[in-house]
């Protein structure tokens, strides 16, 4: 067999697996499966069954584009998903909600509503559902908000205006007077409810998704997490409510200023709660805890609640789910660079590892059988079962034949010494054929967040394998303040950004240089995002010549221009200032305060719908290298935001990358410019 190189054209071939939806007997799955197209420079997603008992794929859906989210019924007869489609001559202009029959057939829209569905959760009775949808609170009817929204989808005015502080998210132009409610919807006739009209509450703006609600088992009341501030910010701390749906009434169950609630699920008797608890009020930086609210007694509306994994120095990662008796929540955590899925002990509050990552990303259980999304460094996603006392399974095979053949390099995780006296996590990937007696150029991809992690995980627009095959090692440091490795170290960086990360990344150069296989005038260091904000710091920091150059994707460049981004409050709490305050402490913490000693050449790379790291950030950062007389190329989207996403423009990332690698990498150059 003729071994292949993996590279740009083969990473958007693969077929995109979406989580898991498992039917009630636990026999299938539904998952959404996503293609792309390079010369439409498009994507495609439709559902697809897999047998967890055996036998081959099954595609269920043909007629949408973009059908999402698929849930199975609880009568195991028939899966909702929400899809942009068209059928009896109407075109859909937002998202609807579809029902098709679980052993195949024709998709039906289960009912038109004008302002859009998005998240929704079936009743256990399999007639109704529960769905968002954005509407204007003021107004009364579905009549009132189709008008409303077909109003403002034909108004000529372009501009927006607002009073809120959260008035973008990412790169939604969140809708300024419209907030996200839950809606009832009958199945069978199509009738639509708001079950917030007329009331204050309304669910998270920035993406409500399922995970923000629950129904109980005996489907007569909905549990929700709200914000009880009047005025709406990035930072709410949320609150638990329960409504009674025969009557409409709604009870706020579980309150403390000074923790955010979230991801609210119903245990399978309805009497306890398990949900997410961050001590906001003890510091920002708290992970999710898990926590559980319990009724005073069957019925009551009212109870208490308590945080349950205090102990555990874990961050908990919704959505949680009940395993059937009752003792234990499922839900997936990272751990040193890995994510795997867990299984947390109420009684014994003790948590153990149930599938191991790689990386999970989402998962079902129904009837015993566990069926998972994950990856790893070394591959994409792939859908795996567990059935009661067997091993893990693979249930498709949807990318074997297109990354069977090729030649894939080697992952590992070192450890090496950082900052503070602490191992620091490394992880790497070697080209494929590796030879340590060879010399290599070593390339550093440095992690955002700054509270995420590398780790174990495959990544289509930072790719490790596909940077190796071209001959990169490639290494990735979990500075301080990566997430996965206890609350301590995550924090250590808080207010003074920048310094320990630094340490760490020179003390990974430092340890690699020491390898045979490292050619030490051919090191790179490149990131995205908080990434991007490290690399313009070292450029600041670090002598030149140490690194051959730079690759500055969506950096932070200026913490106080940061302030118009749309997480500005989030920003001044791990600065530790506002800048008006203290000035120097948030200048201390900016690349641009450093810029006097930038000379490494720097290709920028920026998206003009980056709300996150506006684009003049990256803009900034480019004129000022053009003002030193730095070497220095931009690439700039205008229709990309903080993550490029579009086939060509993610070809063009790739291209631009590394041919300025190239173009900085002494032993690439032609002959005669080596010489001089
Ligand atoms: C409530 S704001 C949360 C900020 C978030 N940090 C998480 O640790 C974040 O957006 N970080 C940015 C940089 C920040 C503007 C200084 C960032 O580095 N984003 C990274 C990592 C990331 C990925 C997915 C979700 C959140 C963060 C990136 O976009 O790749």
């Amino acid at each position: 067999m003729a071994h292949k190189l993996f590279d740009i054209e083969a990473l958007w071939k693969i077929e995109r697996l979406g989580a898991p939806s498992l039917s009630p007997d636990g026999a299938q799955a539904v998952v959404p499966v996503t293609r792309f197209s390079m010369a439409d420079n498009n994507s495609r997603t439709g559902l697809w069954l897999l047998s967890t008992r055996g036998g081959k794929p099954r595609a269920l859906t043909h007629g949408g584009d973009k059908d999402g989210q698929p849930q199975w019924s609880p009568r195991g007869d028939r899966i909702a998903f929400v899809g942009k489609r068209e059928q009896e001559g109407r075109k859909d202009a937002s998202p609807q909600l579809y029902v098709i029959p679980a052993d195949g057939g024709e998709a039906r829209r289960v009912a038109t509503v004008a302002t859009g569905l998005e998240a929704y959760r079936w009743l256990p009775d399999g007639k109704r559902i529960a769905a968002v949808s954005w509407v204007w609170p003021q107004l009364k009817g579905g009549r009132a908000q189709a008008k409303a929204y077909k109003d403002f989808s034909e108004r000529k005015e372009t501009g927006y205006v607002t009073a809120e502080p959260l008035y973008r998210f990412w790169d939604d132009n969140l809708p300024q007077d419209r907030v996200p409610h839950l809606h009832l919807i009958d199945v069978d006739s199509g009738k639509v409810r708001d079950l917030f009209e007329g009331t204050p509450y309304e669910l998270r703006r920035p993406d409500p998704s399922a995970e923000n609600f629950d129904i109980s088992p005996d489907g007569e009341r909905i549990v929700f997490a709200f914000d009880p501030a009047p005025v709406k910010r990035i930072d709410g701390r949320f609150a638990l409510a329960e409504l009674q749906l025969a009557t409409g009434r709604i009870d706020v169950i579980a309150r403390d200023d000074d923790y955010d609630f979230s991801s609210p699920r119903y245990s399978p008797d309805g009497d306890r709660i398990a949900f997410t608890a961050s001590h906001q009020g003890r510091k920002h930086t708290m992970p999710a805890q898990l926590a559980v609210w319990e009724r005073s007694r069957p019925g009551s509306r009212s109870g208490r609640w308590a945080v349950e994994s205090e102990a555990w120095d874990h961050e908990v990662h919704a959505p949680l789910h009940w395993e059937e008796d009752g003792q234990a929540v499922l839900f997936t955590a990272e751990q040193q660079g890995r994510c795997h899925l867990w299984r947390f002990d109420l009684p014994d509050r003790r948590a153990e590892v149930v599938l191991e990552g790689g990386w999970v990303h989402g998962f079902d259980k129904q009837a015993g059988t566990l069926v998972a999304l994950r990856d790893s460094a070394s591959h994409p996603g792939q859908i795996v079962a567990c059935l009661p006392g067997q091993p893990p399974r693979r249930l498709e095979r949807f990318n074997d034949a297109l990354l069977g053949p090729m030649v894939w390099g080697r992952n590992e995780a070192l450890w090496i010494d950082g900052a503070e006296g602490d191992k620091v996590q490394v992880w790497m990937t070697y080209p494929p054929g590796f030879d340590p007696k060879k010399k290599y150029p070593l390339l550093h991809l440095i992690h955002g967040g700054p509270h995420t992690a590398a780790g174990d995980v495959w990544h289509y627009r930072w790719n490790t394998e596909l940077f190796a095959a071209q001959g990169y090692v490639v290494a990735a440091v979990n500075y301080h303040g990566s997430s996965s490795f206890g609350y301590a170290f995550l924090d250590s960086i808080t207010h003074r950004w920048g310094t320990l990360e630094l340490q760490d990344i020179e003390a990974a150069t430092d340890a690699l240089l020491q390898q045979p296989w490292a050619d030490p005038a051919r090191v790179f260091a490149t990131g995205g995002s908080y990434g991007g904000y490290m690399v313009a710091w070292m450029n600041g920091h670090v002598d030149p010549g140490r690194y051959a150059a730079y690759v500055c994707h969506a950096g932070c460049f200026d913490w106080q221009a940061m302030f118009a981004d749309d997480a500005w409050s989030w920003h001044a709490k791990e600065l530790g200032a506002w800048y008006w305050d203290k000035p120097d402490q948030v200048a201390a913490q900016s690349p641009s305060t450093y810029a006097g000693n930038m000379r490494t050449p720097t290709l920028v790379i920026h998206g003009a719908k980056d709300y996150r790291v506006p684009d003049a950030q990256g803009l900034a950062y480019y004129n000022t290298l053009h003002a030193r007389g730095v070497d220095t190329r931009l690439l700039w989207f205008p229709d990309e935001n903080h993550w490029v996403l579009k086939p060509r423009n993610s070809r063009l990332w790739y291209a631009e990358f590394l041919a300025w690698l190239k173009r900085h990498d002494p032993a690439q150059q032609p002959a005669r410019k080596r010489r001089k």
